[in-house]
């Protein structure tokens, strides 16, 4: 069974009360509408006898309404259960893209597509299933009521089953391709037009919305080619189901006919055998579902791509006491570093340096267990940070970025963002990252939504540095976190922090010549090999070194 069916499987069956009282419903609903035609026989047949047909009509009346009470009750049951299915998907599938994080191989736009259009089309599973289920169920008792009312009949409907079947073929055969091309292509759109949201300033300076808007529009024929494939693939169906339908009554007339002359039949049987072949007939009406169970199904594959990818391995251990030891052995990330050995004794301010694209961010991110080295370790303390748990490991080294992403609804929450840090914490934090002044005048202070909060990228960084500092970690890994700063005040960061948080391991990312001059230690980056590590005076000495920072090896 694919991957994605049992995804399906799951949705359909996760809500067992439910799902029984809608299957109760729907057959008391299949039992009503193949006792309707037998009821509407009776009532006619009493009445062209001359005799009271008050029992008959009530019988009628009652089937009739037990059949509409059951086809109401299973809609309304079935639209909860989609409602609530889309919300299963989406938050298993939402809690797997954030645990995946930036492991995730998912283009945002894709992954975006895969959560709104691929869960509702897929959470409505159990809605298609239900109505082609029932469809069967009714042509089958029909087909068999119809043989019980007169074996010629069934064998004349019967005939039709071929050409059913052959239409069935066809429109499968035909909407396969057109429902996969669909669903890829809107992912791709969805990705594109992420990225041109993303990049709006850009657009907007290089005066490129005409040229942006054809790049994210460019598949745009592929998908209206499927788009209009799906639908007339549906059109041709049903016109093909709309002839077949009378055909077949058509026939079955004329061999009720001979029945009733023969004196077999009777008037209200005849309409009896009307009203079974429209039942069997039904699940012809039907076949274009399975263009939608299709298209849930491959809708469920996608979604089953995604919860297959596995999450990153999560560690047990607790926080091993210690002064903040971090130590990389022998540590390569493909593409980025290669077999990097560094030691950062406890309390160590570290800079790293190097030409750009040397490995500086993939270092510090490696040290902070936010990407997984593909040979060698990470360990603080003498504990591999791939041991440790996870919200271990996030109180334990805290993280700030060049370009950090605020987020929270207030700038408070955005400061306490993952911890319970209280009002006196994130101030105290604030202050050490310099921007505590600038909070206090803005017009709601800590409480004003970020959304009315414009920030320059150098105030935004001092938040994300107090988000980091909040949590009073013993390693900070500052990753160009101060570049947007001018020097003064970066400078002022640096001294705050020492005095807010004395004694812990830091280390810091930089182009800036005065950090790494202000640091006990420099590492020294270049192709994503370790040149030295070593106190910045001692580096100065070296043309290359100085090279780094001017450019001039003289
Ligand atoms: N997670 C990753 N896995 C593998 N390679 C990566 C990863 N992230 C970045 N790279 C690649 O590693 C190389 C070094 O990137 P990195 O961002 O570490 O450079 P950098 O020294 O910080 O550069 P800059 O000073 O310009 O910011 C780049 O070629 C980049 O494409």
């Amino acid at each position: 069974m694919r991957r994605g069916d049992r995804l399906l499987a799951a949705v359909a069956f996760r809500d067992r009360p439910r799902l029984t009282l809608i299957v109760t419903a729907a057959l008391i609903g299949v039992a009503a509408g193949l006792l309707l035609p037998g009821a509407l026989a009776d009532a006619v047949d009493r009445a062209v006898a001359g005799e009271s047909s008050w029992p008959a009509v009530a019988w009628l009346l009652a089937v009739g309404a037990a059949d509409i009470g059951a086809d109401a009750l299973v809609l309304l049951v079935t639209a909860r259960l989609t409602a609530s299915a889309g919300a299963w998907l989406r938050r298993r599938l939402t809690r797997h893209l954030v645990t995946l994080g930036t492991r995730s191989r998912f283009a945002d736009g894709d992954a975006v597509s895969r959560l709104t259009g691929d869960c509702a089309t897929a959470s409505g599973v159990t809605t298609v299933l239900l109505q082609l289920v029932t469809a069967t169920a009714l042509s089958t008792g029909a087909i068999v009521l119809l043989a019980v009312l007169d074996w010629r009949l069934a064998l004349v409907f019967l005939g039709s089953v071929p050409v059913a079947m052959l239409l069935a073929r066809s429109h499968l055969r035909h909407t396969a391709d057109d429902v996969l091309t669909y669903q890829r292509v809107s992912g791709e759109i969805a990705a594109r037009l992420l990225d041109a949201v993303r990049g709006l300033r850009t657009i907007a300076a290089t005066g490129t919305a005409g040229q942006e808007t054809r790049r994210v529009l460019r598949p745009l024929p592929e998908l209206a080619g499927a788009g209009a494939g799906m639908w007339q693939t549906q059109a041709r169906m049903v016109w093909r189901a709309a002839l077949l339908l009378p055909a077949v009554e058509l026939a079955v007339l004329a061999a009720a006919g001979f029945g009733v002359a023969a004196g077999r039949l009777s008037v209200g049987d005849v309409l009896a055998a009307l009203g079974y072949v429209a039942l069997g007939m039904g699940l012809v009406g039907q076949i274009p579902m399975l263009t939608t169970l299709a298209r849930a199904r491959s809708c469920a594959q996608r979604i089953a791509e995604v919860l297959d990818e596995p999450p990153p391995h999560a560690g047990h251990s607790r926080l091993r006491p210690g002064p903040g030891h971090l130590e990389l052995r022998g540590v390569t990330v493909d593409g980025a570093l290669d077999g990097v050995d560094l030691t950062v004794p406890g309390g160590t301010f570290l800079a790293v340096v190097g030409p750009s694209g040397s490995g500086k961010s993939v270092l510090v991110k490696t040290m902070g267990g936010l990407v997984t080295p593909d040979g060698g370790r990470v360990l603080l303390d003498d504990l591999p940070i791939a041991r440790m748990r996870p919200e271990a490991l996030r109180y334990a080294i805290g993280c700030a970025f060049e370009r950090p992403a605020l987020l929270g609804t207030t700038v408070a929450d955005a400061v306490a963002y993952g911890t319970w840090a209280g009002e006196v914490a994130v101030r105290a934090a604030c202050r050490a990252a310099q921007v505590d002044d600038l909070v206090v005048r803005l017009p709601d202070g800590y409480r004003t939504p970020l959304a009315r909060t414009p920030l320059s990228g150098g105030e935004a960084q001092r938040l994300g540095l107090a988000r980091a500092l909040v949590r009073g970690p013993k390693v900070l890994l500052l990753d160009d976190a101060t570049a947007s700063l001018d020097t003064v005040t970066e400078a002022r960061v640096e001294d705050a922090i020492a005095h807010a948080l004395p004694g812990r391991t830091r280390v810091v990312v930089t182009h800036r010549v005065a950090t790494a001059a202000r640091a006990d230690l420099v590492a020294w980056l270049d192709g994503g090999r370790l040149v030295a590590v070593a106190p910045h005076d001692v580096l100065w000495e070296r043309g290359d070194y100085r090279a780094v920072f001017t450019g001039d090896e003289s």
